[in-house]
C-alpha cells in the first residue's frame, strides 16, 4: 500500500477542517480526491505531506509515518497556490527545488541533475523555455513549472493539488497524458481537482469529501453505478402492466415507462439494487405476457453524482446554486 491513513483528523478553531479520514491508496493508481470548496481536501493533503500536524489519527506513506523524512523523500508535491521567484529562470527554480529536496549541493549541480531538469521541462511542455525568467512565463507556464518541480526528483508518490487550474484545454489534455505516462511507469498519483472530466478520464479510484467527512470511496464504475438504474426494452407491453408490476416489485425497486409505441414495444427505466432483482423483474414481465428485448445498465455521469453527493442536484436542476 502506498498511502494508508486511519482516522486522520484536523479541526481548526472555526470547527471546520477534516475528520476521521481513513483511506488506502495502492501503488500504480491515479487516485482522485473530490469535494466541493471547503470540503477539507487541502487540509487532508497537508497532513499527508507533513505540513500540518493531525489532531488525531495516523498514516503511513511507503510504510513510514506521514511527515517522516524518509517518506517525504519519495514525495512530489504541486501545491494549489504556486508562486515562484519571478527573477529566476525556470532552470534556476528547478535547481533551487533540487536543493530544497535535501540533496547535497554537488548533486544538485551535477550534469545528471542538469539532464533531469531538461527532461522534466520537456515532460511538462516547457522544453525550450527553461532559460527564460519566470516573470516572462504565462500563468499556465508557471503551473507547468510547478509540475516540473514536483517531478524533478523522480518521486514514486506524486500529489497534485489542482494541477490544471491555469491550463487551457490543450494543456489539460497534455497533463492527462502525463498522468497516464506516470501511472504506466508504476508511479502513484494523488489528484486533488475540481475538473471532473479529468477525473473521469484518468482516475482509477476516487474519494469524496463533504463538510470534512469522507462520504464515499471506490472505483469510478462502482460509485457511478451505485444508485443508477437500468433501461429495459420490452415487447407486448400493455399500459395496465405498469401498475401490476409495481405491486409486485421488491423493496428498493421502482419502474417508470419512458416511451411506449403503438406496436406494443416500450422502454422502461428501472431502479434495482442488483442484477438478481432484474432477473426477478424478467419473470414478472413473462408472467404478464410481455417479452424482454434488451437490458442496459445506465451509468450516472460524474457531474450528476458530484451534485447529488454535495446535496446540490435539485438546486442545479432549478438553474441555481445553493449557498
Ligand atoms: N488555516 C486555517 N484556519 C482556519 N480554518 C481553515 C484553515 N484552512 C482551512 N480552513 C477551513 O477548513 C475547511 C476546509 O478547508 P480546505 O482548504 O481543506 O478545503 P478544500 O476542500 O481544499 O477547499 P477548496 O476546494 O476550496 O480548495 C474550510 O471551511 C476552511 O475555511
Amino acid at each position: 500500500m502506498m498511502l494508508q491513513t486511519a482516522g486522520l483528523t484536523k479541526i481548526y478553531g472555526s470547527g471546520t477542517g477534516c475528520k476521521n479520514i481513513s483511506l488506502e491508496i495502492k501503488q500504480g493508481q491515479i487516485f482522485g480526491l473530490l469535494g466541493p470548496n471547503g470540503a477539507g481536501k487541502s487540509t487532508f493533503v497537508k497532513m499527508v505531506i507533513g505540513l500540518l500536524n493531525p489532531d488525531s489519527g495516523s498514516g503511513t506513506l511507503l510504510g513510514k509515518p506521514i511527515g517522516h523524512p524518509e517518506s517525504r523523500r519519495e514525495l512530489g508535491y504541486l501545491p494549489e497556490l504556486f508562486r515562484f521567484q519571478d527573477w529566476l529562470t525556470g532552470e534556476e527554480v528547478l535547481r533551487y527545488h533540487a536543493g530544497l529536496s535535501g540533496m547535497p549541493y554537488s548533486q544538485a549541480r551535477s550534469s545528471r541533475m542538469a539532464s533531469r531538469m531538461q527532461e522534466v521541462l520537456r515532460m511538462t511542455g516547457l522544453g525550450n523555455r527553461g532559460s527564460d525568467r519566470v516573470r516572462h512565463y504565462s500563468k499556465g507556464m508557471q503551473q507547468r513549472l510547478g509540475l516540473a518541480c514536483a517531478l524533478l526528483t523522480d518521486p514514486s508518490f506524486i500529489i497534485l493539488d489542482e494541477p490544471s487550474s491555469a491550463l487551457d484545454p490543450i494543456g489539460r489534455y497534455e497533463v492527462r497524458q502525463l498522468l497516464e505516462r506516470l501511472r504506466s511507469e508504476g508511479k502513484t498519483v494523488f489528484l486533488n481537482t475540481h475538473l471532473l472530466e479529468d477525473v473521469e478520464a484518468v482516475c482509477d479510484e476516487v474519494a469524496f469529501l463533504h463538510l470534512g467527512q469522507l462520504r464515499a470511496v471506490g472505483t469510478m464504475s462502482d460509485l457511478l453505478h451505485a444508485g443508477a438504474g437500468w433501461e429495459i426494452a420490452v415487447g407486448g407491453w400493455q399500459p395496465e402492466m405498469e401498475a401490476d408490476l409495481t405491486a409486485e416489485l421488491l423493496p428498493g425497486m421502482s419502474i417508470a415507462v419512458i416511451r411506449q409505441e403503438a406496436d406494443g414495444s416500450a422502454l422502461l427505466r428501472v431502479a434495482a439494487q442488483n442484477r438478481e432483482q432484474i432477473g426477478y423483474l424478467n419473470r414478472l414481465l413473462m408472467d404478464e405476457g410481455a417479452t424482454l428485448y434488451e437490458v442496459k445498465p445506465v451509468q450516472e455521469r460524474l457531474e450528476e453524482w458530484f451534485l447529488s453527493m454535495s446535496g446540490q442536484r435539485d438546486a442545479a436542476g432549478e438553474g441555481g446554486m445553493r449557498r
